[in-house]
């Protein structure tokens, strides 16, 4: 079953409110996504869309080439993995497994169990007295041991230290590799995360600004320094994200494809085109009217 994503020109209201303006992309299995967007820019939304928890209030979104709205042939092929309230939980950890082993088509019980073990998950206590971070590996653990054709993480960290969290990424790298489908993981934790992805989707205000591969969006992304002039005449005609200034020296920050005569002129004005993180190009393409 191709279960491969294509979401067009799709809108989402809450009564007046519009979380989600007018967003176009899909996704392909064998890729990690990753969706990132300050707080409120719609990120859960769009999440529980591709879910199927929602429908669009316009356009279409495409699961397999179908509506997977109630669609009984796709859902059991989407997994979506968000924080869950687990207070009246007083079931164990195995128990999920065997409900996840029933419902699920391609759920790996022996790989559950081997990742619980990883996580130091005890299988008889129940879930509710488990620790945040625990359950949270309990969720990632569930996503992860799915093998759901499309398998989303909604900032699904939550809670967990650092060595858990490098456990989990390290999962999602060798279970893309053992298993491709379609990954997508929601984050705040962008620069501890980018290494995981394949493509890029940034959401600003409801409005997807940024929809490319991983290494195109850092390739575009670069820093100019020189000279303070120069880099002024250098910049002057580009799409500036920010700009630091030291003394005659300035580094300003461009987004935009630098053509051979860009490095060529770089180098006669003895400017220094340097990289950009994600992170770095997130902050400043998501700032919105904010003065730096
Ligand atoms: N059920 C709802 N009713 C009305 N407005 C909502 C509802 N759910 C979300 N919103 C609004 O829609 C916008 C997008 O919310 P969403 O939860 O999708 O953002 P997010 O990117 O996941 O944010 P965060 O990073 O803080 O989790 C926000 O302005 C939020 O207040």
């Amino acid at each position: 079953m191709n279960l491969n994503v294509n979401m067009t020109n799709v809108s989402l209201k809450y009564k007046e409110f519009e979380a989600l303006k007018n967003v176009s992309f899909s996704l392909e299995i064998g890729k990690t996504y990753g969706l990132i967007g300050r707080n409120g820019a719609g990120k859960t939304t769009l999440l529980s869309l591709l879910a199927s928890f929602r429908e669009p209030s316009s356009g279409t979104l495409e699961i397999g080439g179908k509506d997977p709205f109630d669609n009984k042939d796709i859902m059991p092929h989407i997994n979506f993995i968000y924080e869950i309230d687990y207070s009246d939980e007083y079931e164990p950890v195995k128990s999920f497994f065997e409900f996840q082993e029933r419902y699920r088509p391609n759920f790996d019980r022996e790989y559950a169990e081997k990742l619980a073990a990883r996580f130091k998950l005890p299988l008889d206590k129940p879930i509710k007295k488990l620790s945040s971070g625990m359950q949270s590996a309990l969720n990632v653990t569930l996503g992860l041991a799915s093998r759901s054709q499309i398998t989303i993480f909604d900032e699904a960290y939550r809670g967990m230290d650092a060595p858990t969290r490098e456990l989990f990424y390290k999962e999602v790298l060798d279970e893309q590799a053992r298993n491709p489908r379609i990954m997508v993981l929601s984050t705040h934790l962008v620069s501890e995360m980018d290494y995981l992805f394949d493509h890029v989707l940034i959401l600003d205000q409801g409005t997807l600004v940024i929809n490319e591969p991983y290494d195109e969006i850092i390739s575009r992304g670069v820093a100019i320094t020189g000279e303070s002039t120069e880099v002024d005449s250098f910049v002057k005609y580009k799409n500036q994200l920010s700009t630091q200034q030291l003394g005659n020296t300035k580094s300003v920050m461009i987004y935009g494809e630098l053509s051979e005569k860009d490095h060529q002129l770089a180098e006669r004005l003895g400017l220094e085109i340097g990289p950009v993180s994600l992170q770095e190009l997130f902050i400043h393409l998501t700032k919105g009217g904010e003065s730096e």
